[in-house]
Protein backbone atom coordinates (compact mmCIF):
# COMPACT_ATOMS: atom_id res chain seq x y z
CA UNK A 1 0.00 0.00 0.00
CA UNK A 2 1.19 3.35 -0.52
CA UNK A 3 0.62 6.17 2.56
CA UNK A 4 1.35 9.45 3.04
CA UNK A 5 2.19 10.94 6.35
CA UNK A 6 1.69 13.97 7.26
CA UNK A 7 3.34 15.41 10.05
CA UNK A 8 1.26 19.19 11.71
CA UNK A 9 4.05 19.05 14.72
CA UNK A 10 4.96 22.67 15.28
CA UNK A 11 6.98 24.41 18.36
CA UNK A 12 4.53 26.67 19.57
CA UNK A 13 4.19 28.19 23.40
CA UNK A 14 4.25 25.44 26.02
CA UNK A 15 3.67 22.52 23.19
CA UNK A 16 7.16 21.64 21.84
CA UNK A 17 6.15 19.71 18.69
CA UNK A 18 8.38 16.60 20.09
CA UNK A 19 5.78 14.43 20.42
CA UNK A 20 3.75 14.60 17.08
CA UNK A 21 7.87 14.33 15.56
CA UNK A 22 7.91 10.99 17.45
CA UNK A 23 5.04 9.31 16.46
CA UNK A 24 5.70 10.35 12.69
CA UNK A 25 8.70 8.78 13.15
CA UNK A 26 6.94 5.77 14.96
CA UNK A 27 4.33 5.96 11.58
CA UNK A 28 7.45 5.89 9.36
CA UNK A 29 9.32 2.95 11.01
CA UNK A 30 6.20 0.70 11.02
CA UNK A 31 4.78 1.33 8.26
CA UNK A 32 7.89 0.50 6.46
CA UNK A 33 8.24 -2.56 8.19
CA UNK A 34 4.98 -3.92 7.54
CA UNK A 35 5.84 -3.25 3.82
CA UNK A 36 4.95 -0.07 2.80
CA UNK A 37 5.61 2.48 0.57
CA UNK A 38 5.93 5.50 2.24
CA UNK A 39 6.58 9.47 1.29
CA UNK A 40 6.14 11.80 4.35
CA UNK A 41 5.46 15.61 4.12
CA UNK A 42 6.71 17.81 7.36
CA UNK A 43 4.59 20.95 6.93
CA UNK A 44 7.03 22.93 9.01
CA UNK A 45 9.48 22.17 6.62
CA UNK A 46 7.49 24.10 3.82
CA UNK A 47 5.46 22.14 1.22
CA UNK A 48 5.12 22.60 -2.66
CA UNK A 49 1.42 22.96 -3.44
CA UNK A 50 1.42 21.04 -6.78
CA UNK A 51 3.76 18.34 -5.34
CA UNK A 52 0.86 17.79 -2.13
CA UNK A 53 -1.55 17.20 -4.71
CA UNK A 54 0.52 14.42 -6.41
CA UNK A 55 0.99 12.96 -3.10
CA UNK A 56 -2.52 12.73 -2.46
CA UNK A 57 -2.86 11.61 -5.74
CA UNK A 58 -0.52 9.29 -5.34
CA UNK A 59 -1.36 7.38 -2.05
CA UNK A 60 -3.95 4.91 -1.02
CA UNK A 61 -4.33 6.13 2.68
CA UNK A 62 -2.85 9.59 4.68
CA UNK A 63 -2.35 9.92 7.82
CA UNK A 64 -1.99 12.90 9.62
CA UNK A 65 0.02 13.41 12.57
CA UNK A 66 -1.21 16.87 14.94
CA UNK A 67 -2.01 18.11 18.12
CA UNK A 68 -5.12 19.45 19.25
CA UNK A 69 -5.30 23.28 19.39
CA UNK A 70 -8.33 25.03 20.67
CA UNK A 71 -10.28 21.70 20.21
CA UNK A 72 -9.30 21.12 16.72
CA UNK A 73 -6.98 21.29 13.81
CA UNK A 74 -3.87 23.71 14.39
CA UNK A 75 -4.15 26.09 11.55
CA UNK A 76 -0.77 25.55 10.35
CA UNK A 77 -2.73 21.94 8.82
CA UNK A 78 -5.91 24.07 8.27
CA UNK A 79 -3.85 26.57 5.82
CA UNK A 80 -2.59 22.95 4.11
CA UNK A 81 -5.59 21.60 3.69
CA UNK A 82 -7.19 25.32 2.38
CA UNK A 83 -3.65 25.03 0.22
CA UNK A 84 -3.92 21.96 -1.21
CA UNK A 85 -7.49 21.11 -1.85
CA UNK A 86 -8.01 24.33 -3.59
CA UNK A 87 -5.69 23.65 -5.67
CA UNK A 88 -6.56 19.61 -6.41
CA UNK A 89 -9.93 21.29 -7.49
CA UNK A 90 -10.38 18.79 -11.16
CA UNK A 91 -8.21 15.71 -9.83
CA UNK A 92 -9.00 15.76 -6.22
CA UNK A 93 -12.82 16.62 -6.29
CA UNK A 94 -14.76 17.53 -9.08
CA UNK A 95 -17.35 19.90 -8.09
CA UNK A 96 -19.48 19.96 -4.55
CA UNK A 97 -21.76 17.08 -6.36
CA UNK A 98 -24.89 19.00 -6.98
CA UNK A 99 -26.56 19.26 -10.17
CA UNK A 100 -28.73 21.77 -11.22
CA UNK A 101 -31.75 19.54 -11.78
CA UNK A 102 -31.38 18.98 -8.09
CA UNK A 103 -29.36 21.35 -5.79
CA UNK A 104 -30.62 20.48 -2.58
CA UNK A 105 -29.21 16.84 -2.99
CA UNK A 106 -26.03 15.04 -3.04
CA UNK A 107 -23.78 18.30 -1.19
CA UNK A 108 -20.44 16.80 -0.90
CA UNK A 109 -20.82 13.88 -3.28
CA UNK A 110 -18.27 15.21 -6.21
CA UNK A 111 -15.06 13.86 -4.66
CA UNK A 112 -12.34 11.67 -6.65
CA UNK A 113 -10.28 10.16 -4.47
CA UNK A 114 -13.28 7.07 -3.78
CA UNK A 115 -12.01 4.22 -2.29
CA UNK A 116 -8.87 5.48 -0.72
CA UNK A 117 -8.61 6.20 2.75
CA UNK A 118 -7.34 8.60 5.86
CA UNK A 119 -6.35 8.72 9.27
CA UNK A 120 -5.74 10.52 12.22
CA UNK A 121 -3.20 10.93 14.29
CA UNK A 122 -3.80 12.96 17.48
CA UNK A 123 -1.97 14.45 20.71
CA UNK A 124 -4.31 15.62 23.32
CA UNK A 125 -3.76 16.98 26.78
CA UNK A 126 -7.39 16.17 27.36
CA UNK A 127 -8.43 13.21 29.25
CA UNK A 128 -10.31 10.25 27.48
CA UNK A 129 -12.98 10.82 29.22
CA UNK A 130 -13.48 14.27 28.32
CA UNK A 131 -14.70 12.96 24.92
CA UNK A 132 -16.54 10.07 25.78
CA UNK A 133 -18.62 10.70 28.74
CA UNK A 134 -22.00 12.52 28.17
CA UNK A 135 -21.08 14.92 31.56
CA UNK A 136 -17.76 15.51 30.72
CA UNK A 137 -16.66 18.72 28.53
CA UNK A 138 -17.25 17.14 24.86
CA UNK A 139 -20.72 16.08 25.91
CA UNK A 140 -20.55 12.31 24.80
CA UNK A 141 -19.31 12.79 21.37
CA UNK A 142 -16.61 11.38 21.15
CA UNK A 143 -12.89 11.90 19.55
CA UNK A 144 -14.62 11.48 15.59
CA UNK A 145 -18.07 13.95 17.27
CA UNK A 146 -15.24 16.36 18.13
CA UNK A 147 -13.15 16.23 14.38
CA UNK A 148 -16.72 16.12 12.39
CA UNK A 149 -15.74 19.06 10.22
CA UNK A 150 -12.29 18.17 9.70
CA UNK A 151 -13.67 14.22 8.48
CA UNK A 152 -16.10 16.11 6.55
CA UNK A 153 -13.40 17.56 4.55
CA UNK A 154 -11.89 14.44 3.76
CA UNK A 155 -15.13 13.05 2.76
CA UNK A 156 -15.80 15.91 0.31
CA UNK A 157 -12.39 14.67 -1.67
CA UNK A 158 -13.47 11.03 -1.85
CA UNK A 159 -11.61 10.03 1.01
CA UNK A 160 -12.77 6.94 3.88
CA UNK A 161 -11.91 7.14 7.53
CA UNK A 162 -9.82 4.70 9.19
CA UNK A 163 -9.70 4.12 12.92
CA UNK A 164 -8.66 7.04 15.09
CA UNK A 165 -5.42 7.06 17.05
CA UNK A 166 -5.71 9.28 19.69
CA UNK A 167 -2.75 10.28 22.79
CA UNK A 168 -4.39 11.53 25.75
CA UNK A 169 -2.89 13.54 29.21
CA UNK A 170 0.07 14.24 27.15
CA UNK A 171 1.03 17.08 29.02
CA UNK A 172 -0.48 16.81 32.74
CA UNK A 173 0.59 12.90 32.93
CA UNK A 174 2.99 12.14 29.94
CA UNK A 175 4.08 8.79 28.97
CA UNK A 176 5.81 8.62 25.50
CA UNK A 177 6.79 5.24 25.39
CA UNK A 178 3.11 3.89 26.60
CA UNK A 179 1.98 5.99 23.86
CA UNK A 180 4.64 5.10 20.90
CA UNK A 181 3.27 1.52 21.69
CA UNK A 182 0.44 1.84 21.76
CA UNK A 183 0.42 4.25 18.27
CA UNK A 184 2.37 0.52 16.94
CA UNK A 185 -0.35 -1.17 17.99
CA UNK A 186 -3.04 0.99 16.36
CA UNK A 187 -0.85 0.86 13.02
CA UNK A 188 -0.48 -3.21 12.86
CA UNK A 189 -4.27 -3.67 13.42
CA UNK A 190 -4.95 -0.94 10.75
CA UNK A 191 -2.43 -1.53 8.19
CA UNK A 192 -0.69 -4.77 9.31
C1 LIG B 1 -2.17 26.94 20.98
C2 LIG B 1 -2.41 25.66 21.74
C3 LIG B 1 -3.70 25.23 21.94
C4 LIG B 1 -3.93 24.03 22.63
N1 LIG B 1 -5.23 23.61 22.78
C5 LIG B 1 -5.48 22.43 23.38
C6 LIG B 1 -6.82 21.94 23.50
O1 LIG B 1 -7.79 22.55 23.04
N2 LIG B 1 -7.01 20.75 24.15
C7 LIG B 1 -5.97 20.01 24.64
O2 LIG B 1 -6.20 18.94 25.22
N3 LIG B 1 -4.68 20.45 24.52
C8 LIG B 1 -4.42 21.62 23.90
N4 LIG B 1 -3.12 22.05 23.76
C9 LIG B 1 -2.04 21.17 24.20
C10 LIG B 1 -1.48 20.39 23.00
O3 LIG B 1 -2.45 19.50 22.48
C11 LIG B 1 -0.24 19.62 23.39
O4 LIG B 1 0.71 20.58 23.82
C12 LIG B 1 0.31 18.81 22.24
O5 LIG B 1 -0.60 17.79 21.87
C13 LIG B 1 1.62 18.16 22.62
O6 LIG B 1 2.22 17.69 21.45
P1 LIG B 1 3.73 18.13 21.10
O7 LIG B 1 4.15 17.36 19.91
O8 LIG B 1 3.81 19.61 21.02
O9 LIG B 1 4.43 17.56 22.41
P2 LIG B 1 5.69 18.11 23.23
O10 LIG B 1 5.28 19.36 23.95
O11 LIG B 1 6.90 18.16 22.39
O12 LIG B 1 5.85 16.90 24.27
C14 LIG B 1 4.88 16.58 25.25
C15 LIG B 1 5.59 15.87 26.43
O13 LIG B 1 6.18 14.67 25.96
C16 LIG B 1 7.60 14.72 26.14
N5 LIG B 1 8.21 14.12 24.94
C17 LIG B 1 7.90 14.40 23.65
N6 LIG B 1 8.62 13.63 22.81
C18 LIG B 1 9.40 12.84 23.59
C19 LIG B 1 10.35 11.82 23.34
N7 LIG B 1 10.66 11.42 22.09
N8 LIG B 1 10.94 11.20 24.39
C20 LIG B 1 10.65 11.56 25.67
N9 LIG B 1 9.75 12.53 25.99
C21 LIG B 1 9.13 13.17 24.96
C22 LIG B 1 7.95 16.18 26.28
O14 LIG B 1 9.15 16.36 27.02
C23 LIG B 1 6.73 16.71 27.01
O15 LIG B 1 6.79 16.42 28.40
C24 LIG B 1 -2.85 23.25 23.11
C25 LIG B 1 -1.54 23.70 22.91
C26 LIG B 1 -1.31 24.88 22.22
C27 LIG B 1 0.09 25.34 21.99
Amino acid sequence: MKILLINGGKAFAHSGGELNNTLHAVALDTLKELGHEVRETVIEQGYEVATEVQNFLWADSIVYQMPGWWMGTPWTVKRYIDEVFTEGHGSLYASDGRTRQDPTKHYGSGGLLQGRHYMLSLTWNAPIEAFNEPDNFFEGRGVDGVYFPFHKSQEFIGLAAQPTFIANDVMKVPDVERDKAAYRTHLRRVFG
